[in-house]
Order: C-alpha cells, then sequence, then structure tokens
C-alpha cells in the first residue's frame, strides 16, 4: 500500500539560501508524524510545499500515491488535505458553531447542486447531518459550551481549537498542524494530544514542545538547516547522538 505522504528529494531555494535540501520521508496512513528542528531548519516551508502554496525547485510529493506536486493548494484542500497555522486563522465574527459550519459547506451552501436536485427532504437531511457532524466536533474539541461566542472573543487558545474543529469537520484524509500547542495552557495541550491521539486521520505536525511531540507522534523527522538529519520513533530520536548535539543541546 502507498504512504498517506510521500516527500521525495525535495529541493527549496530562495536566491542563495538553501530553506530545503534532498528532502525525503514517508508518513503511512493513519500515523501522527512530527517534523522538529531549530528555527529556520525549513519546516514552514515544507509544510507550505505538502500544501500546495509553493513549489519546490525540485523533487516532489505525494498523498495516497498520487503526484500532486503542481497541483494546486485549492484542489489539493477539495481532496482533503487541511492546514492549520502558527497564527489561527478563524472568522472572527461568526459563532464557534457557524465556524465550523462554515468548514463543512464550503464545498456548496447547503449541498449545493446534488441536494437541490434531490429535492427539499434530501437537503433537510444533509442540513441535519451537518449539523449533528458540527455537534460531534465541537464535543470532541471540547468546545460545546463556546458554540455560540464569537470566535473573535476567543483567548488564542480556544482559538487554535476552533481552527482545530475546522480542520477536522469534513474528514481530512491529511490533516498539517503548525505548532498546534502554541497558545495552549495546559489543560488544552492535554486536550490536543488526546484529540490527536484519537483521530484515525494522518497527522503531520510541526511543535516545538518537545514533551507533546514526543507523546503524541508515532514517528519524527528531524530537519535542521534544511536537511533531514534523523528520522525514527521519538525513541529512537532522543537517543539519536547527532540529534542531541545538534536540536535537544544535550551530549
Ligand atoms: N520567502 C522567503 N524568502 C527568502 N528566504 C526564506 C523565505 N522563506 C523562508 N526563507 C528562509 O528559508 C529558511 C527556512 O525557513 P522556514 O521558515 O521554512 O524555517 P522554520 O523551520 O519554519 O523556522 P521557524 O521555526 O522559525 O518558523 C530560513 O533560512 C528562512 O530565512
Amino acid at each position: 500500500m502507498s504512504a498517506a505522504l510521500a516527500v521525495e528529494a525535495v529541493s527549496v531555494s530562495f536566491g542563495g539560501v538553501h530553506a530545503l535540501t534532498d528532502v525525503s520521508f514517508e508518513v503511512p496512513e493513519g500515523q501522527v508524524c512530527g517534523v522538529i528542528g531549530p528555527n529556520g531548519a525549513g519546516k514552514t516551508t515544507l509544510f507550505d510545499v505538502i500544501s500546495g502554496l509553493r513549489r519546490p525547485t525540485s523533487g516532489s510529493v505525494s498523498v495516497a500515491g498520487r503526484d500532486t506536486t503542481g497541483v494546486p493548494a485549492v484542489r489539493r484542500a477539495r481532496e482533503g488535505l487541511r492546514r492549520t497555522f502558527q497564527r489561527t486563522q478563524v472568522f472572527g465574527r461568526l459563532t464557534v458553531a457557524d465556524n465550523v459550519l462554515a468548514a463543512i459547506e464550503w464545498r456548496g451552501g447547503g449541498g449545493g447542486l446534488p441536494a437541490d436536485l434531490a429535492g427539499g427532504r434530501a437537503r433537510r437531511r444533509l442540513e441535519r447531518d451537518r449539523r449533528e457532524r458540527v455537534d460531534e466536533v465541537l464535543a470532541l474539541c471540547g468546545l460545546t459550551e463556546l458554540r455560540d461566542a464569537y470566535a473573535a472573543a476567543l483567548p488564542v487558545g480556544r482559538r487554535r481549537l476552533v481552527e482545530l474543529a475546522r480542520a477536522l469537520a469534513d474528514h481530512p484524509s491529511l490533516l498539517l498542524l503548525d505548532e498546534p500547542t502554541s497558545g495552549l495552557d495546559a489543560d488544552q495541550a492535554a486536550r490536543m494530544e488526546e484529540i490527536i491521539r484519537a483521530l484515525d486521520t494522518t497527522v503531520l505536525l510541526v511543535e516545538h514542545d518537545m514533551g507533546f511531540v514526543m507523546n503524541v507522534c508515532d514517528r519524527l523527522v528531524v530537519l535542521d538547516l534544511g536537511k533531514v538529519i534523523a528520522s525514527g520513533t521519538p525513541a529512537e530520536i532522543g537517543d539519536d547522538p547527532v540529534v542531541r548535539a545538534a536540536y535537544l543541546g544535550c551530549p
């Protein structure tokens, strides 16, 4: 079976700066893979390449066995790729529940043409299913009690959970999380850990909190100055002398 995500020999240069050099790794379906590395290691550039915001100078990206290197970001999103950002992106003027609903309805309000063709009863069923999904995702993310709050009024930790809820709303096949614990307090980070561990979606995440990364990831890829310096299970990475010296700062 092909990997859910395969990054093959990806390089990105910005003029003379080699942000990524010959980066390769795979993530099997359903696994959580963490990308770690110091500032400037190339993590954001890698996410940009995988999500289609940046075309690599060379190399390729495949999702579920299909080469998506030249595929625009919006089409990758339609095919099930979701990404959250270091700076949370939610609709501040919508309630929490409507933020999630909008993430489900973006393919077409109320079901679009198929629902129109199918008639009123089918449309009502579709709308009911969507509202049920909103309730389900809000509960999963611990947001039920905040469903009617405006997203702009929430502290950053809660907004991050709203962003996650939006990303999960229509069952992504590949989820990219950029610093999911940034701005979260300890309880919220624990909730984030639980949510990610319970997902059956393939997840790639960038995170600086090493305790979180070690708990939540099945595999890790370590970048340094744009190159993969190690990859393996969290235990293997924790024991790797190259990583300890270059990144963890210990012998
Ligand atoms: N648009 C750009 N133009 C020029 N150089 C860039 C650009 N984007 C990134 N870089 C450079 O590429 C390298 C990798 O940057 P990138 O932001 O991917 O690293 P990062 O690991 O995400 O860092 P951080 O943890 O600080 O977010 C850095 O040297 C950065 O200065």
